[in-house]
């Protein structure tokens, strides 16, 4: 699918989006979903969280504000998606601040997500590179963690993304290159977060590979429509949600270099 029909696609179909993720990225990734044209659930509940997932039409795990009882409903989760093969996507947050997060987010991904998207920080430390990360911003560039992102790629069978200045996609083969945004993002608390659960979105629509491209590209195009009509942080992201919304069809593909 070209980038102007995954857009139209997402706004026209709507679909519908499992998200299981954390404290503070729960009501700005519901409105990024709304505002891009999808249709979001916030789901956590072991007694539950499974039985909804093959609803779905994707499913997004982000372990940032991870305890045991999350856990236990993203393992659920993540297992009914693969049973009914529906696409998922791996946020591992932070996953080198502690030895319990360590161990969730590797079983996590010995669960097979079909994408995992992290900052350059996190997506290094997964693939066991010297990373500067501290805690859930990134101390690398994108740049340094190409390497990492083409080997996780390989071991793991997903497609990795790595968020920054400069967005990068790989399937360990193939890979894109998506610019724009704006120097606010890294300002505003769970930019990073709201992309997972846009690209599930994507995912349930088009190839994970396409679906990756497409959720950067569209945050990169309402990134870049925001910042002219911004002052700071907190008008950038109301401006943000707006430019989710209100960007053409036609405005995904020029901030994409596919190699
Ligand atoms: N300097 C920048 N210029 C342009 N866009 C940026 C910049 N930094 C980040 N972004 C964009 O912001 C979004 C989030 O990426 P980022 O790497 O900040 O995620 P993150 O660290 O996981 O965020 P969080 O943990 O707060 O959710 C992406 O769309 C990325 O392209
Ligand atoms: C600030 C913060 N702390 C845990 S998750 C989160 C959202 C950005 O990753
Ligand atoms: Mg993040």
């Amino acid at each position: 699918m070209t980038d102007a029909n995954t857009l139209h696609t997402l706004r026209t179909t709507s679909p519908l989006v499992h998200c299981i993720t954390n404290y503070v990225a729960m009501q700005f990734s519901a409105n990024t979903l709304l505002a891009a044209g999808a249709s979001p659930a916030m789901v956590h509940a072991t007694e539950e969280a499974a039985e909804f997932t093959p609803i779905c039409g994707a499913l997004s795990i982000n372990i940032g504000t991870l305890s045991t009882p999350w856990l236990d409903a993203m393992r659920a989760s993540a297992r009914a998606a693969n049973a009914q093969d529906l696409p998922w996507v791996l946020d591992p947050v932070a996953h080198f601040i502690s030895a319990y997060r360590r161990d969730a987010c590797a079983e996590l991904v010995a669960l097979k997500p079909a994408i995992i998207k992290g900052n350059a920080s996190e997506i290094m430390a997964l693939n066991g590179t010297q990373s500067a990360g501290r805690g859930v911003d990134s101390g690398d560039s994108v740049k340094d963690a190409k390497h990492a992102a083409r080997m996780l790629a390989n071991q793991t069978g997903a497609i990795v993304m790595v968020t920054g200045e400069v967005d990068h996609v790989t399937d360990g083969t193939q890979c894109a290159d998506i610019s724009g945004g704006s120097h606010w993002m890294p300002r505003v608390t769970a930019m990073g977060c709201s992309l997972g659960s846009l690209t599930a979105a994507y995912a349930a629509i088009t190839t994970p590979f396409d679906a990756a491209v497409s959720a950067a590209a569209h945050f990169a195009a309402a990134g870049d429509w925001a910042q002219s009509r911004a002052a700071g942080p907190g008008s950038f992201h109301a401006a943000f949600l707006d430019g989710l919304a209100l960007i053409g069809d036609d405005q995904l593909a020029p901030w994409v270099t596919r190699g």
